[in-house]
């Protein structure tokens, strides 16, 4: 009867939470229902999980309001700002989500992507490319999160933070403030590390808890050790100049859940902090800006009742709705490229790169076998483990335990980093990634993934209006391997995946290559050269970390759209802050870096106002 109601079947302390999630995740195992939705009624009995005293709930909205701060998207950085800039009782603050709460079950560490392809993805996908993406007509999917959370609710929770020297490239672009040396103290505020203590490099007073997996599988010591017989150290990954393997470091707590920014920053506070509110299902379409004066003075919204309403803003628009939904926002109001606005119609209020400068780390993957059984099958034994003890197949990322910063041979011994390896498998996963994660059947050995990523990129991409109606999705075109040079460092990757699944520690288990030739690749000779380049360009990965379409820089700087404190140049009113206006994109997993300058950035807007 309960799963029957499309309202929601758990209403704890008047809250009400959304229909199964679950449901919509096993949609494409329709044999796994059954038991997904016995868990998702077992998971949301869970109180730790879900929360309930913690949860947004939806309150009615007015035509218009007025407050001081209104932030626009509740992704990374979103809540960041929004918890920040709420610990002056005296400020009102209201966060706009379009999406719904998280739901309780993404808290668990192996259902980690398991958002993925369901209402809570934007599902975006990019324009055909000319030399990438091939297998799939030129078009590669983008997950990204609609949902409070954002994009880290989909995520793999890793923390990591790049070389020193991206920071200090930053600066030296004349970004005052932004250099290794400055953003340091920002790393450490938002961290509560529970492996390396108070350090030269890591904080344990902040909100964020870091760890590495406490309880670590066989298979990641197993990688820790191939990587040692290839001559790596492990490393701290929040090292200033990260080289080597490493058991990674994620965003979990020590009560074994995933922590995204809304966990840290706003779910402590809403019902202690009058002055915050955060409205989930409420579509930000546009600011209002006063072109007379390039003005911004509140946002324009749809809520779920399909109502337009109006907030006003007595100081700031912090606009954090990501590195699509932040360009996107700006265009449709008249701040962007001047050539490409007004022939949609749009009035140009500032003329201004807008959508340029798009990064996003490159991929490729190589299959592997072990003479493991699967043993990490999504089961009730599995769930009641993890309810009750905490433990079990439920309770780790699997193959995500382990990941590695190297350097091609492509770079110099003190460049940065330019390729990073994930590890696929070992998780109970039924939406995404098959069929290399789970739901095999119980007798099937482990498949794995060794995925090389290219970290330093050289093409880059766009983010175009595609129409002046804030609905029509822009048009998203990341250029992936446009320059011939950005294969070179996957080759590298691939070569070196290969050399791992032949080390003594992964024969051990009896690894084995998949050596099935690629489609559309099989004119070349399988672990030649001409045939990674081919698997790379036909089976292109995007590693879901994109930057860079709002770019901060100078005002000499012809490409930059925000100035060194994340105010757009030439309007008055707002500001951008998420990953859209990194510079250059660390050589990292991008969540801790965006935390950084979210932290930053409520910084400056407290200095600003509290003059
Ligand atoms: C599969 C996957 C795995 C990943 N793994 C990792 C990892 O292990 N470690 C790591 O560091 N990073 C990882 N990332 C990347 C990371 O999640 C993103 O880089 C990060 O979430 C970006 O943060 P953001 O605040 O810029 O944007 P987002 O997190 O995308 O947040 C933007 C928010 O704005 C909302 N929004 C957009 N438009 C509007 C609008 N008009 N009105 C109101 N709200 C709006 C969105 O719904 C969203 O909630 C992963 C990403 C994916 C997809």
């Amino acid at each position: 009867d309960t799963y029957s109601n499309d309202k929601g079947f758990c209403v704890q302390n008047n809250m009400h939470v959304e229909p199964s999630f679950i449901r919509e995740l096993c949609r494409s195992n329709p044999h796994l229902e059954e038991f997904m939705v016995a868990a998702d009624i077992l998971i949301r009995s869970d109180c730790y999980l879900i929360d309930s005293c913690r949860r947004v709930v939806e309150q009615p909205n007015a035509d218009e309001e007025e407050v001081d701060f209104v932030v626009v998207g509740g992704g990374v950085a979103g809540p960041v700002i929004a918890g920040r800039l709420s610990e002056n009782p005296n400020w009102t603050v209201t966060l706009l989500e379009s999406g719904p709460e998280q739901p309780a079950a993404t808290d668990i560490p192996a259902l980690l992507s398991s958002a993925i392809s369901t209402k809570y993805d934007w599902k975006y996908s990019t324009v055909p490319q000319k030399n990438a993406c091939l297998a799939y007509g030129g078009v590669c999917g983008w997950p990204r999160g609609k949902v409070l959370g954002g994009t880290a609710v989909l995520s793999g929770s890793m923390y990591s933070r790049g070389h020193r020297s991206i920071y200090d490239r930053w600066l030296k672009n004349g970004n005052p403030g932004w250099g290794y040396d400055d953003v340091l103290p920002f790393f450490k505020m938002s961290e509560n590390n529970r492996d390396y203590g108070t350090s030269q490099v890591h904080g344990t007073g902040g909100p964020i808890p870091v760890q590495m997996p406490t309880d670590v599988l066989p298979i990641s010591r197993t990688l820790i050790e191939a990587g040692k017989e290839l001559g790596y150290e492990h490393i701290d990954m929040s090292e200033a100049d990260p080289m080597g393997f490493s058991l990674a470091q994620a965003m979990i707590s020590p009560a074994r859940t995933r922590v995204t920014m809304a966990t840290a920053y706003l779910r402590p506070h809403l019902r202690s902090r009058r002055n915050l509110r955060v409205k989930i299902n409420c579509h930000a379409t546009r600011l209002l800006v006063n072109a007379a004066t390039r003005t911004v003075y509140g946002v324009e919204y749809v809520d779920r009742t399909n109502n337009t309403r109006r907030l006003l803003v007595r100081k700031e628009v912090i606009l954090s709705a990501g590195v699509i939904g932040s360009p996107h926002l700006l265009m449709v109001s008249g701040i962007g490229p001047a050539e490409d606005l007004a022939p949609l119609g749009i009035r140009v209020v500032q003329d201004l790169r807008v959508g340029y400068n798009l990064q996003h780390h490159v991929a490729s993957r190589l299959g592997f076998r072990l003479n493991v059984t699967h043993d990490r099958q999504l089961s009730y034994e599995a769930l009641g483990q993890y309810l009750k003890l905490r433990a079990g197949p439920l309770s780790t990322t699997g193959g995500l335990q382990v990941s590695a910063f190297l350097r091609s041979d492509r770079v110099g011994p003190t460049d940065p980093a330019d390729v990073q390896l994930f590890f696929d498998g070992f998780a109970p996963n039924c939406a995404y990634a098959q069929p290399a994660y789970g739901c095999t059947a119980p007798a099937e050995l482990v498949r794995m993934n060794v995925r090389p990523v290219n970290l330093m990129p050289l093409s880059r991409g766009t983010i175009r209006l595609a129409s002046a109606d804030p609905f029509v999705r822009p048009k998203i075109d990341p250029n992936y391997l446009a320059e011939d040079a950005d294969v070179e460092p996957l080759v590298w990757g691939l070569k070196l995946a290969s050399r791992l699944i032949h080390t003594r520690a992964l024969q051990k288990l009896g690894a084995t290559m998949d050596t099935t030739a690629a489609e559309h690749c099989q004119q070349h000779t399988f672990a030649t050269d001409p045939y990674w380049r081919c698997l790379i360009r036909y089976h292109t990965r995007g590693e879901n970390h994109h930057a860079g379409t709002c770019k901060m820089g100078p005002a000499s700087d012809p490409g930059a759209v925000v100035d060194s404190q994340l105010k757009v140049h030439n309007v008055n009113g707002i500001r951008v802050v998420d990953a859209s206006v990194l510079p250059l994109q660390p050589n990292s997993n991008p969540i801790a870096p965006i935390v950084m300058v979210a932290e930053k950035a409520a910084r400056f807007i407290k200095d600003t106002w509290n003059r």
